[in-house]
């Protein structure tokens, strides 16, 4: 039998998504999510897209590895479970892969330990993913295990905006310099903008907008990345659910000096409890605009305070890129919060950007053009689908030579 399903695991740092698909038509089998892991409450959605049943788990879920044995579980239910002949591999999203990993890589005891080394600078990601990858090896030792890294896609940049203004020495020795993040959906989302557009990838230039809990921007000439938003961690750049992107390096040492505080409470506090969750109490963008139609001042300000960052950005890619034919807005934030977008580009006319006030608030599920007709660049709301995109390289990766299994 040829086996052409890949199982996809997203561990976040308290969730893990997956997938099921069979790669002959990238169609889905199963897809899910566990989220609030170690938490009292965790919750276990599970949907078989082979019969349409959704099944709903609450309970308590002590940490990732009981999390996917749980997993393992409900596909084992719907008889897709982890030890079908089917499966040809198992993809795994891993947030860090430093300056090395550069393209998917089938997963050994180096590529582990070098996973691991990276910890420090992806403290709330890297774990997960390693703690995915070890489960899932456990549980079918003989499948090869691939790891697909958010760096990977940013590995183009060139050195002018990769690295830091710090002296050279100190930065090569502690390996700093800008990894950027959430390169799947950069990848996916700008190569599916230039679809959108009817034009070869090579031919267009994107600046991608992808907006979810964490967020990140990108600047994308002809398929290859220039420059992105997070750094060598994903702390650095546009304003997030519970993190403060771009900040003055000194405000550290002042709460450090002034305030008393330590490097870990700083780190929390710009990880966790900064962002709009720091600015307003919510992280939600949905709560937050509900809020803003209430008249709520501080919500109003938190939103204006993210707008503000994101128009920045939009606005140094596009000096970046020079020439820009599209923006694409992605993820939770930017597929579904139609004023965000409309703020995003207001009062950008000049750039030659502009939403429709329709388009813009029309729903849809598939990429869609949100700038009226005839813009000179293209506004465009593009679902992003990193599962599809991780399984898609795990199995060009593998799937050829298992066939001849
Ligand atoms: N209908 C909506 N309107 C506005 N914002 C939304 C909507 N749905 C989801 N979001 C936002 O998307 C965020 C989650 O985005 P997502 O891309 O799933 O993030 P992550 O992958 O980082 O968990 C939520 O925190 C919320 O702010
Ligand atoms: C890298 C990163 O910020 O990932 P996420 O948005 O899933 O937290
Ligand atoms: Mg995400």
């Amino acid at each position: 039998m040829t086996a052409t399903r890949v199982l996809v695991l997203n561990s976040g740092s308290s969730s893990v998504k997956y997938q099921l698909l069979d790669m002959r038509d990238s169609g889905r089998l199963a897809m899910g999510l566990v989220e609030r892991i170690g938490e009292g409450t965790s919750r276990l959605k599970h949907t078989a897209l082979t019969t349409g049943e959704t099944r709903e788990t609450i309970g308590p879920i002590a940490d990732h590895a009981a999390a996917l044995k749980a997993v393992a579980e409900e596909l084992t239910k719907d008889g897709l479970g982890l030890d079908s002949p089917e499966l040809a591999a198992i993809g795994h999203r891993v947030v860090h892969g430093g300056q090395q990993f550069t393209a998917p890589t089938v997963i050994d005891e180096t590529v582990l330990a070098e996973i691991e080394r990276l910890i420090p600078v992806a403290p709330l990601h890297n774990p997960a993913n390693l703690i995915g990858i070890r489960t899932a090896q456990a549980l079918r030792p003989d499948l090869p295990q691939v790891a697909v890294f958010d760096t990977a896609f940013h590995t183009t940049m060139p050195e002018s905006a990769a690295r830091y203004a710090i002296d050279v020495k100190t930065a090569d020795e502690y390996r700093i310099r800008r990894y950027g993040f959430h390169g799947t959906s950069h990848a996916y989302v700008s190569r599916a903008t230039a679809e959108l557009l009817g034009r070869a990838p090579e031919d267009v230039n994107v600046i991608v907008l992808h907006l979810g809990n964490g967020a990140s921007a990108s600047a994308v000439r002809g398929g290859r990345c220039v420059d992105t938003s997070m750094g060598l961690t994903p702390l650095e750049g546009l304003v997030m659910g519970t993190r403060s992107g771009d900040v003055d390096p000194a405000v550290i040492f002042h709460l450090m000096r002034v305030g008393g505080m330590s490097t870990d409470e700083i780190d929390t506090l710009l990880n966790k409890k900064s962002g709009l969750i720091g600015l307003c109490g919510d992280n939600d963008m949905r709560e937050i605009r509900r809020r803003v139609d209430e008249g709520d001042e501080q919500a109003r300000l938190a939103f204006d305070i993210y707008i503000h960052r994101l128009k920045k950005y939009i606005g140094a890619y596009y000096a970046v890129l020079g020439r820009v034919d599209a923006i694409a807005f992605t993820a939770g934030v930017g597929e579904n919060a139609a004023p965000v977008r409309e703020a995003a580009v207001a009062g950008l006319e000049e750039l030659g950007l502009a939403v429709d006030a329709d388009l813009n608030a029309a729903r849809g599920d598939g990429p869609r053009l949100v700038s009226p007709e005839g813009a000179r660049v293209a506004v465009a709301v593009v679902p992003t689908d990193e599962e599809l995109e991780i399984a898609t390289q795990t199995y060009a990766l593998v799937g050829a030579s298992h066939d001849l299994i």
